[in-house]
């Protein structure tokens, strides 16, 4: 998969990249992420991104012209499955939004800054829009960070354990059931007898049920799904 994110900061977005899960997977060339600095496809001597509203208004609002500079390059050179804005009125990031994405070849993510961008840009550049949730950021390049985790994590090879994914929550519509690791007892406190029983289906079945509870508890509207 390729990741092209167009940022006016890209250096906020580089650590996220160089640690861990994410950095292996590039390293491991099952994702390559590339950077596009808006600057870069100014034309004016101050490289202004952005400019006041029309109408009037507080808050500045990024120009058409550098963004659709920028994304004509990038798809005059390869095909792109999804053109994202991260937004705050967009679609909320879930599991099922990151698994859809997961599967693209190529992906464009536009981040937003300011008020946000010139209409004109969702109109006529922008196929999909995502938020990471009903509050907002300064930027958009967290917001992309978070996108780029939660689908880059799902592209096969990328976790250790293929199937440990897919028992995360959401997955399935249900929240993952408790998970313990040694000590067996500690503090008095102890971990399920059952754990240690070696009866797999049984195991299976009670993380199940466990799954169901806490999904019931924690986020009934999932099972109505
Ligand atoms: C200050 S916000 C603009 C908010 C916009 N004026 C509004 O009210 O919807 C600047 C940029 O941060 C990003 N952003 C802020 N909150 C976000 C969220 N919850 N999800 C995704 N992106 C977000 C977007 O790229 C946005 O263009």
């Amino acid at each position: 998969m390729r990741i092209d994110i167009i940022t006016v900061l890209p250096e906020l977005l580089k650590s996220p990249f160089e640690a861990s899960i994410l950095k292996r997977a590039i390293e491991a060339n099952l994702v390559e992420i590339h950077f596009h600095n808006l600057r870069d496809y100014t034309t004016d001597n101050y490289k202004s991104i952005d400019d006041t509203q029309f109408g009037g208004g507080a808050g500045m609002v990024m120009m058409v012209e550098p963004i659709h500079k920028c994304i004509n390059k990038l798809t005059s050179e390869r095909d792109y499955g999804e053109i994202i804005y991260m937004t705050p009125d967009g679609e909320t990031l879930n599991q099922g939004i990151a698994n859809q994405i997961s599967i693209k070849e190529n992906i464009i993510i536009l981040c937003g800054h300011y008020k946000g961008v010139d209409q004109r840009v969702r109109d006529h550049l922008i196929t999909r829009e995502i938020s990471i949730g009903d509050y907002v950021l300064s930027g958009g390049e967290l917001a992309a960070a978070v996108l780029c985790d939660a689908v880059i994590r799902l592209i096969p090879g990328v976790l250790g354990n293929e199937t440990s994914a897919l028992t995360d929550s959401f997955q399935d519509n249900l929240l993952a059931p408790p998970i313990y690791t040694k000590p067996r007892e500690y503090n008095g406190w102890k971990v399920p007898e059952l754990l240690f029983s070696g009866n797999l289906p049984k195991i299976e079945e009670w993380r199940e049920e466990q799954a169901y509870k806490r999904t019931k508890e924690r986020r009934p509207d999932l099972l109505e799904d």
